[in-house]
């Protein structure tokens, strides 16, 4: 499965933690990472092989979410800081909404990114 990976800024520590601590379930051969650019260019320091998809603010989301849409990525963990003010508004919204249009799965924290993965791990194929 394609897992996109995005980390705003205030939450870009929490994402590289996040990684780390999955990181056998997130290197396995059946799992392809893709990333926002800054988000993709800290898991290659960390060791992970990620696409990286431009940086969020220069177009990285609508490049996920038109992914998601052409049914290429099939689930999204996105570590949003909620408090902050960002300039692409509208792509982070387009994101969010083009999961919903698709059914695919998206944590927009960490507890759910959490969730996600446990789930994904557990799964059993049909
Ligand atoms: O802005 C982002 C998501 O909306 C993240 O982009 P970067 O990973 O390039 O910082």
């Amino acid at each position: 499965m394609e897992i996109a990976i995005v980390a705003h800024d205030a939450k870009k520590t929490d994402m590289l933690d996040f990684i780390k601590h999955n990181r056998e379930v997130l290197m396995r051969e059946d799992v392809n990472l893709i990333a926002t650019g800054t988000t993709g260019s800290m898991a290659e320091d960390a060791g992970f092989t990620v696409r990286r998809m431009l940086s969020g603010p220069l177009g990285g989301d609508a490049q996920i979410a038109a992914r998601v849409g052409e049914g290429k990525t099939g689930m999204v963990l996105f570590f949003k800081d909620p408090l902050g003010k960002h300039p692409h508004e509208p792509d982070i919204n387009m994101l969010l909404r083009i999961c919903d249009v698709h059914n695919v799965p998206l944590a927009t924290n960490e507890a759910t990114a959490q969730m996600l993965i446990d789930a994904f791990k557990h799964r059993k194929e049909i």
